[in-house]
């Protein structure tokens, strides 16, 4: 049986398996010479099965790695050579191997050894030596290599195993269509839910697609200032009624002229064009204009040259380094930022300042957008109390309406604040009702876990269809959605760093759907971390963390500490969600994981 295996770099890697005496390492000798001979760059791994040593007794890098170097590097001009002491009880692992080797340098790694791994490999054989096939128990071999008399399944590639040329072009042609595997993302929304259970448990890919399937994007659209228009949603294509830039201009401050002309000993300048200005004649064989960066360049001429890689005396300019000129160079082309009638923003953009600077520069002032969405929010719970009011033995100030509705502002909608609402039925059911009258999505917090005084859940039922899930999550296990009325409802867990979770995996997408947004999708970014961090199969853990560029250049990132659900200051102290998908066991120190930066939504 394979073990797992999946290549970690950005070049594929090929390996070569075959019974031992069958000729891999002569082959191998042929192949990396007729390999090289094509252009192709190669890094080889070899398996080694006993206590090699590449090292020689009385050599200085020796004698200091038996002195307990557990690295040495020994470098000339030529050559340098990484030494690892590395003693481990079984099979060196080679993910771990690969990650060593320069990817930049070379094309494709060779892999000799390592048979049992799940990586692609090309078996050699050779019928004489009486040797059963490995195809027939291992699904990752791509070609076998073998002669005459071998018989070989019809959907692998049968190369003959004593034609280096034609084993070459195989490698050759498997380096080019090789595509690294998509990078496999602790959350992978996918396109449809089967169905809508009651108290299902979901991942949160499915929670997410759930919830997007509950909403549909608003097509109550207004017409929006460019002043107003920051953090709005296009409701439809915006067409640039000019080419940008308008005409064609210089890059560069120095001269214009026909790329022909360069075969002058000299031109002549005939004139000169600042920006905001143009050159009305048309230049000739032979001449040449001052040009400033920005001016259009006159018919006649297609080439600038930089006024430092030239001299000009009595209106005669000298080229210097002529033939290093391209033609065409330091030319912007009317246009070819934006062309006219082409769509410069596509309906669905959320604006940001060069989305709004880009529409100035088309020269529009206004743009049809989608309304904002409204969102009306309220507290439950007993213990709940107002801030700026006393506080009473065993209550809480209620941080989650705050988080809320400010997590919603900047998300660009509009707030109803309905307060806290009484555990009452009567004075629930009223709010609820009202709520949904006015906005788009109610959004509650507390009181979707198992233990509550359960008024909001029989309100909620009578006035609507709600769904209890369990997400497979921490925090933000417990989460309710449903309809009241036409409005959406999300109730989120009470615990305060739940709510900031819950918001942003799942109310942010509902709200960026309903504005019309058609392309986000959350940042995640690769992150090495510098800790051992808490994860468990089957749940996906959103830790708060702190990222930042380490010494080596990578993002790294620590979690904030103690990771209780309800302290908040773990959300302020951390700049990301360190985002651990249902799948690893355990994450430590040195892997690699996922975050998501929150610092553009809260
Ligand atoms: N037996 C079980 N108990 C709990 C479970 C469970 O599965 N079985 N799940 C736990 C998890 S996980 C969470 S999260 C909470 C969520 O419970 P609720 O959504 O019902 O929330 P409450 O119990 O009302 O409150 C939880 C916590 O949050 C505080 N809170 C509530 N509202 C606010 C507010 N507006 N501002 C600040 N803090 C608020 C409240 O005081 C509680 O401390 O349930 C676990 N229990
Ligand atoms: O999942 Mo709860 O949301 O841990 O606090």
């Amino acid at each position: 049986m394979s073990i797992v295996f999946s290549n970690p770099l950005s070049v594929p890697v090929l390996g070569f398996c075959a019974y031992s005496g069958t000729g891999k390492t002569t082959l191998l000798k042929q192949l990396i010479p007729e390999l090289n001979r094509r252009g192709v760059r190669l890094a080889v791994i070899k398996h080694a099965h006993h206590n090699f040593d590449v090292d020689i007794p009385g050599k200085d890098s020796y004698e200091m790695r038996k002195a307990g170097a557990k690295q040495m590097l020994v470098a000339s001009h030529v050559r340098w050579a990484l030494m690892t002491e590395d003693a481990v009880e079984n099979d060196p692992k080679l993910d771990h191997l690969l990650r060593q080797i320069e990817t930049d340098t070379i094309d494709i790694v060779l892999v000799e050894g390592f048979k049992k791994l799940s990586l692609p490999k090309i078996e050699l054989h050779r019928a004489a030596h009486g040797k059963p096939l490995i195809y027939t128990h291992d699904d990752d071999i791509v070609a076998i290599a073998c002669c005459d008399d071998t018989q070989t399944p019809p959907e692998l590639t049968r190369l003959d195993l004593n034609n280096v040329s034609q084993i070459a072009d195989f490698v050759i042609e498997y380096q080019k269509n090789w595509q690294p595997a998509p990078a496999q993302l602790p959350i992978n929304v996918p396109a449809q839910v089967d169905s809508q259970n009651n108290q299902q448990a979901l991942s949160v890919s499915q929670g997410i697609t759930y919830v997007l399937d509950q909403v549909t994007a608003s097509t109550k659209t207004t017409m929006c200032q460019l002043d107003d228009l920051a953090n709005r949603v296009l409701a439809t294509d915006l067409i640039s009624p000019v080419n940008v830039p308008q005409q064609t201009n210089s890059a560069m401050d120095g001269y214009a002229f026909a790329y022909a002309s360069t075969s002058h000993a000299t031109l002549n300048v005939v004139g000169e064009v600042l920006a905001g200005h143009g050159y009305d004649k048309t230049l000739q064989a032979g001449e040449a204009v001052r040009i400033m960066t920005g001016a259009p360049v006159p018919a006649g001429a297609d080439t600038i040259q930089p006024r430092e890689l030239t001299t000009e005396e009595n209106n005669q300019l000298t080229l210097t380094d002529v033939d290093a000129i391209k033609a065409g160079q330091h030319v912007r082309l009317a246009g070819e930022d934006i062309a006219k009638d082409a769509v410069a923003l596509q309906a669905g953009t959320r604006m940001g300042a060069a989305e709004v600077g880009l529409m100035a520069s088309l020269g529009l002032s206004q743009a049809q957008v989608v309304k904002r969405p409204t969102i009306a929010v309220f507290s439950t719970g007993d213990e709940v109390s107002q801030p700026g009011e006393a506080l009473q033995s065993n209550c809480i100030y209620d941080s989650n309406r705050y988080t809320i509705k400010t997590m919603a502002k900047k998300l660009g909608c509009e707030v109803i604040d309905l307060g806290i609402i009484e555990d009452d039925e009567a004075s629930l059911m009223q709010a609820l009702d009202s709520a949904s009258q006015q906005a788009d999505i109610v959004i509650s917090s507390g009181g979707v876990s198992v233990g509550n005084a359960d008024y909001i859940k029989t309100a909620l039922a009578k006035l609507g269809a709600i769904n209890f899930w369990r997400i497979n999550m921490r925090p933000g296990r417990p989460l309710a959605v449903g309809k009241i009325n036409d409005a959406l409802f999300f109730g989120l867990p009470g615990n305060p760093v739940a709510v900031m979770v819950s918001f942003l995996q799942f109310v942010q997408p509902a709200l960026r759907k309903l504005a019309g947004e058609t392309h986000w999708q959350p940042t995640f970014l690769p992150a090495v971390t510098d800790e051992t961090l808490r994860s468990r199969e089957g749940r996906t853990e959103f830790l708060r963390g702190v990222y930042h560029i380490g010494n080596d250049g990578k993002l790294h990132v620590k979690s904030t500490g103690a990771q209780g659900s309800g302290m908040l200051n773990s959300m302020v102290q951390g700049n990301c969600l360190i985002v651990i998908g249902e799948q690893p066991k355990s994450v430590v120190s040195g892997d690699t994981v996922f975050i998501q930066p929150f610092a553009d939504v809260l």
